[in-house]
């Protein structure tokens, strides 16, 4: 197979889109053909990436989904928040999906501890607004075979993502990998 035939996401599949550096932010909508749930965002994201992991929001038929960060106190539900529930309340990132339509409207770390604890997950395909900073690595990329992804096929994966411009990872980018380690290297008091 060739590898023009991986989906990888249909936000990156025709190639990856550049944001704009004047762009502030937007909002985002969930599936529902009404009573939509609203999320307004005051910021510009960070860090987006496509993430193969099982946790995140995938839409239909992608292999990986799509996911950047904001500063949580930029973030604020703007309609219909009582349609979403968390989740897995276990999990170090609460996804607050619509329990209407399943799409996760974003994600927010409670323990204080955390590395990115500050930061709410979301899925800027979810926004009809233009200029979200666009996706820059893969992350999570071998555990898209948890969810079904054929072991074979990983290496057609990894250079459709190399050609695209999103570097693959089996965790996060190296600066992120770095930070986290920076993050709990000064919790243990080691630097
Ligand atoms: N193999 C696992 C990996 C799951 C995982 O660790 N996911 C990461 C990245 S999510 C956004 O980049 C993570 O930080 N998860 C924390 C959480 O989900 O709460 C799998 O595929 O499930
Ligand atoms: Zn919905
Ligand atoms: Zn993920």
């Amino acid at each position: 197979m060739s590898h023009h035939n991986v989906h990888i996401h249909p936000a990156v599949d025709d190639g990856v889109k550049r944001g704009s550096d004047s762009f502030t932010g937007g909002k985002l909508h969930c599936h529902c053909g009404s009573d939509r749930v609203e999320v307004t965002i005051d910021a510009q994201c960070a860090h987006n990436h496509v993430c193969g992991c099982t946790k995140c929001w995938k839409p239909e038929g992608a292999l990986f989904s799509m996911v950047a960060v904001v500063p949580r106190d930029k973030l604020r539900v703007s309609s219909h928040e009582e349609k979403l529930k968390v989740v897995d309340p276990a999990a170090a990132i609460q996804r607050h999906a619509c329990t209407g339509c399943g799409v996760h409207m974003y994600g927010r770390i409670e323990n204080t501890g955390h590395p990115f604890h500050g930061l709410d997950f979301i899925h800027t395909e979810l926004s009809h607004d233009e200029g979200w900073a666009g996706p820059e690595f893969a992350a999570f990329v071998s555990s898209i075979i948890e969810s079904g992804a054929d072991p074979e096929n990983m290496g057609a994966v990894r250079s459709r993502l190399q050609e695209l411009g999103l570097p693959p990872y089996d965790c996060l980018s190296p600066p992120l990998m770095d930070a986290i380690a920076t993050h709990t290297a000064k919790a243990k008091g080691v630097l």
